[in-house]
């Protein structure tokens, strides 16, 4: 478990949403590591922040909170096709990792939806399913997530689903950085962890 700080979420100087302090609450944590005392606040008043931390230091919640209060800050409605928040991790262990703690949040938020895009099964099946259900929440690995962005043909348009993005989050972005993903993203604004 994260070593945790003096700071209480409820101490924070920007006011998180009740769904999600209750959620904290129901996990018992009732105060934050330094990793998420350090970014959430800054996170959620819309700055880029790019934090290092060792495993197991809580980076994922530093993340999490901050998608959901910031989409729930948009002025309009996210649409089903239209991804709000992209967060691109080296692996599939990774991405399952966030969106198990998604999921546990956005129970309170039924509103969003998430879709994980990894390696491992039929993409023709991944297809399908944003086709179906969209997703607001994009958790992925960059090799699935780029063969998703070519699949217009298919009848997914990827790329203007992802036009009105509003956070970037690139976890372990120094893995990412090794694996080649410069060359093939732009990155624009948002996290790195
Ligand atoms: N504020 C908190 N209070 C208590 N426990 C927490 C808190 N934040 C996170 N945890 C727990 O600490 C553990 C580590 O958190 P997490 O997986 O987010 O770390 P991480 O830094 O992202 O790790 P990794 O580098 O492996 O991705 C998890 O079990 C998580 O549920």
């Amino acid at each position: 478990m994260a070593s945790s700080t003096e700071g209480t979420w409820e101490s924070l100087p920007v006011k998180l949403h009740e769904g999600i302090l209750e959620t904290l609450r129901e996990l018992r944590f009732t105060h934050m590591t330094p990793v998420q005392a350090a970014c959430v606040p800054l996170f959620v008043s819309n700055k880029d922040v790019a934090a290092e931390a060792v495993t197991g230091s809580g980076k994922t919640l530093a993340f999490v909170i901050p998608i959901i209060e910031l989409l729930l800050k948009r002025e309009e409605k996210l649409k089903k096709m239209q991804v709000g928040a992209l967060v691109i991790t080296p692996t599939r262990e990774l991405a399952l990792q966030i969106s198990e703690v998604m999921e546990t949040f956005l129970r309170r938020f039924p509103e969003f939806t998430q879709i994980l895009l990894v390696g491992g099964s039929n993409p023709a099946e991944d297809v399908d399913r944003l086709k179906d259900r969209g997703g607001n929440i994009v958790i992925a690995t960059p090799g699935r997530l780029e063969d998703m962005f070519r699949r217009k043909s298919e009848g997914l348009d990827l790329a203007s689903a992802v036009r009105g993005l509003d956070v970037l989050v690139l976890d372990e972005a120094d893995r990412l950085l090794d694996m080649g993903f410069e060359s093939r993203c732009g990155v624009g604004s948002g996290a790195a962890a």
